[in-house]
């Protein structure tokens, strides 16, 4: 069995995308966070969580965070996979929001991009993203948006995708290296 699992939580499929390479490249075992029996982290040296972003929240992160103690003894990267590229102030804020002081000190953090397509959200998200559209509108007639906001109003009409299976080569460097260094 590896010594490296990877636990990711999706609703469209990008952050799984992810969480599959980063097991491919890691040889790491990998489970829907949901159906994952936390008492068997005890078989993990390395634990990788990967979680889409919703409203600048990592979805299943909450699963981690329950968690947490049986953590201490092992190697903690977290992922979160949004529409917003991986500027500093966007992984400054999504920390901020998702990582109490603890595990900030502990936690590995990256950030890769994933995709959007207006179409294929359900209703719910279909309405937050409705709200979101009307709020850049507003703001659109008073100040010039940044170009990420004018990226995500284009998004509504064109389907925008920016997974890339590159971005996850310094995550998999990490894991390989920590392994290395255990043998
Ligand atoms: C309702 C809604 C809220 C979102 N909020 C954010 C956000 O706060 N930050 C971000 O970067 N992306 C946000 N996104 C974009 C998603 O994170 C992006 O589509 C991601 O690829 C979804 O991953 P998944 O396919 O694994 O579910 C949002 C998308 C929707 C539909």
């Amino acid at each position: 069995m590896s010594r490296v699992v990877v636990l990711y939580k999706s609703k469209y499929g990008s952050c799984e995308k992810y969480a599959r390479w980063i097991a491919e490249d890691t040889g790491a075992d990998i489970f829907d966070i949901s159906s994952f029996d936390m008492k068997r982290l005890g078989n993990y040296d390395v634990v990788v969580f990967g979680g889409a972003l919703y409203a600048v929240g990592i979805i299943g992160l909450s699963v981690i965070k329950r968690n947490f103690d049986m953590l201490r003894d092992k190697k903690v990267i977290v992922f979160s996979v949004g529409a917003s590229p991986a500027h500093p102030e966007v992984i400054e804020e999504v920390k901020n929001n998702n990582f109490a002081d603890e595990m900030k000190e502990k936690v590995e953090y990256y950030h890769f991009r994933g995709a959007f397509d207006y179409k294929r959200l359900n209703l719910v998200d279909r309405f937050l993203m409705y709200l979101l559209r009307k709020k850049l509108i507003r703001k659109k007639r008073k100040a010039s948006l940044t170009n990420d906001e004018k990226g995500m109003l284009a998004s509504y009409s064109t389907p925008v995708n920016w997974v890339n299976r590159k971005s996850i080569a310094p995550l998999v460097e990490s894991v390989e290296e920590f392994i290395k260094k255990g043998q």
